[in-house]
């Protein structure tokens, strides 16, 4: 099978510090993959540089053949890359239906008609749960349901990847299941890459863990391998499960 996404090299430094530091990485298609670490590892840089939200300062990514190391994000969200934190800031003053018109509206690129948004919009707050929350103002909704409509932006992008960037963050522990079985749900059709530092979601949920440590790859592997590797508990999960 070939990666859905690879890099090669990839780094970006911050002035003097390497935040992401030379990461060779591929993620195959129609998999769950989990990045953890410790704070300041490089997580969120790395898939910033996926997302095209930043430039690295060397290396290449290349997703389904194409070198998109150069490209623009809005260009990435066309090919199907899609970075929740970047694309979907909920606006608060709209409601859940026209927050999640704003991206339907953008994958309608010609022709798009009324009745293409609405049922693109119904069929994104559906499989977050939302649909019967459409009409209600984004500020108006629980801090678990914000969390969700920015899943379902996410996914009226209609992506072949999906990054989430520390999506469970706080949720309650029953949105926390709602969550895992919508993130199965998703992945049934996409890629799902996840930053999350919920050890329990990260193990049920992953197909594979990897773990970065000072901008590198430390470890990667199954959920079963990561838990039993020794680098990784002294680096990070020592340091959280004592
Ligand atoms: N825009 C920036 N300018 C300068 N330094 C940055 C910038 N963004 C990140 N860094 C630094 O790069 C390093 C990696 O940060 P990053 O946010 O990628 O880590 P992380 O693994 O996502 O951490 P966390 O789990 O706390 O979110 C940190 O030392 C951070 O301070």
């Amino acid at each position: 099978m070939t990666p859905l996404l690879t890099t090669k090299g990839l780094s970006r430094n911050f002035g003097g510090l390497r935040a992401v530091d030379g990461v060779d990485f591929a993620l195959m298609p129609g998999e769950i993959r989990a990045i953890i670490g410790p704070n300041g590892a490089g997580k969120t840089t790395f898939v910033s540089l996926l997302s095209g939200r930043i430039r690295p300062s060397s290396g290449m990514i290349v997703f389904d053949g194409a070198d998109i190391t150069a490209m623009p994000a809005y260009k990435r969200v066309r090919l199907g890359v899609a970075y929740t934190f970047q694309i979907t800031s909920v606006f608060a003053n709209l409601t859940a239906f026209d927050n999640v018109a704003l991206p339907v509206q953008r994958t309608l690129t010609d022709g798009r008609s009324k009745g293409q948004v609405r049922s693109g919009v119904m069929a994104a707050l559906e499989r977050t749960g939302l649909a019967d929350r459409a009409g209600t103002l984004a500020a108006h909704l629980s801090y678990g349901h914000q969390r969700l409509l920015e899943v379902a932006m996410g996914l009226a992008l209609k992506p072949r990847l999906l990054i989430l960037d520390e999506p469970t963050q706080g949720l309650a522990d029953g949105e926390i299941d709602n969550f895992i079985t919508l993130v199965r749900e998703i992945a049934k059709d996409a890629t799902v890459l996840l930053i999350e530092h919920n050890m329990p979601v990260v193990m049920q949920l992953a197909n594979r863990i990897t773990v970065f440590n000072s901008g590198k790859i430390l470890a990667e592997g199954t959920p079963g391998e990561i838990r039993a590797n020794r680098q990784v508990q002294d680096a990070y999960l020592g340091a959280t499960h004592g």
